[in-house]
């Protein structure tokens, strides 16, 4: 009985409770969940939010942080990563513990990352993935990408539905030659999502259009980094955009698209969104934050270091994705944490068609995205929680689990102080690159505490991590964008006609 001892609620008591080691109660802080805020304290035992109100007392072996003053909300969830991903020829330098510590760092206590296929093997790519995820030091869940279609794959997508935990799969529509996938397979894995209700996302652009893009670049003699940016514009982005709306429209199914980069995509979006389509966007944060001029920059680490795909766009987009996720156009923040090393990037000093693409954020996501979004006034606190973690955490069917600062809830859980500050560069982050494309980025706002699983891991600019001590997160399918979704193909049914009878002429 947690509440036999008058005076002392929580923790150890006269009356027996046996304690446990992971005991912490956050006091006098202003909690934040995406539906309110509250001064409250937070117990937490064992793992698991306990009790959230106001006064809460508890006995000597309870570690108490003082939050007073400090914004206390879930942990962030990171949609989308890539942690020792095998790709173009070399592999991400952050793993599952390097990217994780990172992340814990900078106040992201979940992640969810892309397991990549083995030779198109969906069971073959779980089982590397459940290997290289094994020294996680936080939770993580699995979205998968679909690189080829048969029978076997067919079986499989069912598989990882209903016994691995697995509820989104991805389509490349790019990389030409590697991942990319083309509109019949999209077709027949829009069906199988909508059959099983797992979610549909899509990289969108057009990857033939980039091929010939690049190799137009090379005709011109353009080799070098900025060559990236000039050969897949805009509306190629738009273009792939488009054309995944519009077959997830036709198959009636929800459809997620990551990384949006650009406001022709985005209009694509809120275009398809105001006609009633269920359509996530997910910009990502090197898109809100930075414009294209580093690809622009003469030296060539410091142009690498910005490739990414889609290319990080001219300024003007940016701004336009912070005002589309201020106003619900776009729903949550990712990173598409991708990064590789100066080293790695040098793969491409001859030719950008080789530069590794993918840029950092996993770490920095939580700092940089108060900063251009709500120290710059565009969104309240209450939808800070919404984009970074809570949002999520429902479009992956894992609310209220995760985040939330709820009685139930997993104990991730930050500590935010508005009046600190924040600084960004490769010699003091986490993450093993030696370069940032934050470099030099600095901004009000600090993650000072964060706690994962019920433990503090990073405090007094301190992390103590205990790797495989992350959980996988199993996340089932039928998310809350699946509601009522079969009422769209009952009113198309009804919309059309029925079948015309033809009688063979008896003369
Ligand atoms: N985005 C990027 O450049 N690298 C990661 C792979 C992907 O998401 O396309
Ligand atoms: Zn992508
Ligand atoms: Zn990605």
């Amino acid at each position: 009985n947690q509440f036999c001892n008058a005076g002392i609620e929580y923790g150890e008591s006269s009356c027996g409770v046996s304690s446990s080691s992971s005991k912490i109660l956050i006091k006098g802080g202003t909690v934040v969940n995406a539906h309110r805020e509250e001064v409250a304290d937070v117990y937490v035992k064992d793992g698991i939010i306990v009790a959230v109100k106001p006064n809460i007392k508890v006995g000597d072996d309870v570690t108490v942080l003082d939050a007073t003053g400090k914004f206390v909300m879930p942990g962030g969830i990171d949609p989308h990563t890539h942690l020792a991903f095998e790709f173009m020829g070399t592999e991400t330098i952050d793993d599952f513990f390097s990217g994780q510590a990172a992340a814990l760092a900078g106040g992201t206590t979940m992640h969810i990352d892309f397991v990549i296929p083995v030779s198109g093997s969906l069971t073959a790519g779980f089982e590397a993935y459940e290997k290289k995820a094994k020294k996680s030091c936080m939770d993580y869940g699995f979205h998968m990408a679909i690189t080829k279609w048969d029978e076997v794959v067919s079986k499989e997508v069912e598989i990882m539905v209903r016994d691995k935990g697995i509820n989104s799969f991805k389509f490349f529509l790019a990389y030409k030659g590697a991942l990319m996938i083309n509109d019949e397979l999209l077709l027949e894995g829009f069906k199988k999502c909508k059959s099983l209700g797992a979610l549909a996302m899509v990289h969108a652009e057009n990857g033939d259009a980039v091929y010939e893009g690049q190799k137009r670049m090379i005709e011109l003699g353009i080799f070098g980094p900025e060559g990236h940016a000039l050969s897949r514009p805009s509306l190629l982005e738009a273009e792939a955009t488009a054309r995944a709306i519009r077959l997830a429209g036709f198959v009636n199914t929800p459809l997620y698209v990551v990384h949006v980069m650009s406001i022709d995509a985005m209009e694509e979006i809120a275009t398809a969104r105001k006609k009633g389509q269920r359509v996530i966007g997910e910009p990502v944060v090197s898109g809100l934050a930075l414009d294209e001029s580093g690809v622009w920059d003469p030296d060539f680490v410091t142009a690498a270091k910005f490739v990414m795909s889609p290319p990080i766009r001219a300024s003007g987009h940016d701004k336009a994705l912070q005002a589309a996720l201020s106003t619900g156009i776009l729903q949550l923040v990712g990173t598409d944490h991708c990064s590789f090393n100066s080293t790695q990037k040098a793969l491409g000093i001859d030719d950008f068609r080789n530069i590794p693409n993918g840029v950092n954020g996993i770490e920095e996501r939580m700092h940089v995205v108060w900063d251009i979004m709500v120290e710059s006034g565009q969104i309240s606190v209450t939808d800070y929680v919404r984009i970074t973690s809570t949002e999520c955490a429902r479009i992956f069917n894992i609310y209220p689990r995760k985040g939330a600062i709820l009685p139930g809830s997993d104990a991730d859980i930050i500590i935010f102080n508005p009046n600190s500050s924040f600084e960004i560069t490769a010699k003091s982050h986490h993450s093993r690159s030696d370069t940032n494309v934050y470099e030099g980025r600095r901004g009000k706002g600090k993650v000072e505490v964060t706690i994962a699983g019920g433990r503090i891991v990073w405090e007094n600019d301190e992390l103590k991590v205990v790797p495989g001590s992350g959980k996988y997160v199993e996340m089932p399918p039928f998310t809350y964008l699946f509601n009522g979704i079969d009422k769209g193909d009952a009113e198309y049914l009804s919309s059309h006609r029925a079948p015309v009878k033809r009688f063979k002429s008896t003369d």
